[in-house]
């Protein structure tokens, strides 16, 4: 919701403008027309009082004015013309205002020239929602009914409208009138335009966007966007301390499934890894491509044993995993898994994992191997340290006879 207009008088702006923000910016729209309303009006009853109008026709064109005022505003504030392409009501309010402003040519007498300044207006206000050709068409349309009203008077009562001074209007006026719908075409077209590079403009940084977070072939978030995400992680876990654990998960011998299917099948396995750890992980658990046939999965919030059933669940899964297109190609994954130990950095924990993952596919591969500091092992000398997991105290789950 956008901020009120006034906070002094939020009730009457809500029911003056309603509370939907799309809604309000349309009500504001026909609104900005009033003041053009209001000097119209006045316009009339004035060239009644000076004698200029007659008081009855006066009293029609104010009330009309304001009938269709009052018409196009209930249609837009009520939502009726949320349906059209133009909530607004912008080409059909503008042809009535030119119709109204015609009314007042024909209604005045020898004054009635200063009336085609009104039309002109109206194509001035309307050339910023309408497009270049109904801008266009307002010009058009404003001349012929011009046109019309001319040969009309003339025909009526050729000695108070002579054929010279309709020619005059016709030509000074219509030229006039076509003139500002051609500058108002062309400020339209811009609009248009800038509204299209702005809308293409937001599309592309929104695939920039997705370029720099994404991974393209499997939809997953890429390494960078992992490492901003972990470092969040990491900083969380430390201040709140909670646990959090990292996996790196990697396919193996990828390189034997890539030769003997083609890289094509390579490929669909990483998608339908990906897929099946967006399906099976909880909503928390982040799973990223970390490059090649390598996964990382972040697990906020989770201590190394749970961490290590989550993984082992998605081995055992990855094992059954059906590849699309590709039945024939079966597959069985790695892992290794750390916890975050206070004060460790994202390398040191991230080496950890690498060294456990090392170790799974050591000693034979399809298995989950989580790295634990020996007890007692203080973190600044565990890390970089070759010797971080202590496969004695390691949950090591491996699968029957793999
Ligand atoms: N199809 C496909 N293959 C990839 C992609 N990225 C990396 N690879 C392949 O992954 C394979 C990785 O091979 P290796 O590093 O030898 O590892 P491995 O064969 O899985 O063996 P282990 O990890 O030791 O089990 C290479 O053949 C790469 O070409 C990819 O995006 N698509």
């Amino acid at each position: 919701m956008p901020p009120l207009p006034s906070p002094r008088f939020p009730s009457f702006a809500n029911a003056l403008l309603g509370r939907h923000p799309r809604r309000r910016r349309h009500v504001l729209f026909v609104l900005a027309t009033g003041p053009l309303y209001a000097v119209s009006m006045a316009v009339a009853i004035q060239s009644s009082a000076f004698g200029l109008l007659a008081p009855s026709l006066a009293l029609i064109l104010a009330g009309t004015s304001l009938a269709v005022f009052t018409l196009v505003y209930a249609l837009v504030r009520s939502g009726w013309s949320a349906r059209l392409s133009d909530p607004v009501l912008t080409f059909p309010h503008a042809m009535a205002c030119i119709v109204l402003s015609m009314a007042a040519y024909v209604a005045l007498g020898s004054d009635r020239g200063n009336v085609i300044i009104l039309i002109a207006q109206t194509i001035v206000a309307a050339m910023f929602r309408l497009r270049p050709l109904q801008v266009l068409a307002l010009g058009c349309a404003s001349v012929l009914l011009l046109a019309a009203a001319v040969t009309g008077l003339h025909h009526h009562d050729p000695a108070s409208f002579p054929a010279p001074v309709g020619w005059l209007h016709l030509s000074v006026g219509g030229s006039t009138i076509l003139l500002l719908s051609l500058v108002a075409k062309w400020v339209s077209d811009i609009r248009v335009r800038l509204d299209r590079q702005a809308r293409e403009l937001k599309d592309a940084l929104t695939t920039v966007q997705q370029l720099a977070t994404t991974d393209m072939l499997t939809g997953l978030m890429n390494r960078r966007m992992m490492t901003e995400i972990l470092e969040r992680e990491i900083r969380q876990s430390l201040r709140h301390d909670t646990p959090m654990c990292v996996a790196l998960i990697d396919i193996d011998h990828f390189k034997h499934v890539n030769d003997r299917h083609g890289h094509a099948a390579g490929d669909e396995v990483l998608k339908a890894l990906a897929a099946l750890g967006r399906k099976d992980l909880r909503q928390v658990d982040l799973l990223a491509r970390w490059g090649g046939e390598e996964f990382l999965l972040l697990l906020p919030r989770v201590p190394l044993a749970d961490a290590l059933v989550a993984l082992d669940r998605l081995r055992l899964q990855a094992q059954q995993l059906a590849v699309p297109g590709h039945p024939s190609v079966h597959i069985s994954v790695s892992a290794g898994v750390a916890q975050l130990r206070e004060d460790e950095t994202l390398d040191a924990l991230l080496d950890r994992a690498d060294t456990a993952l090392y170790e799974a596919k050591r000693t034979g591969r399809n298995r989950c191997v989580a790295a634990v500091p020996r007890s007692g092992e203080p973190a600044a000398q565990a890390e970089g340290s070759a010797l971080l997991i202590d496969l004695r105290s390691v949950a090591r789950l491996q699968e029957d006879g793999a």
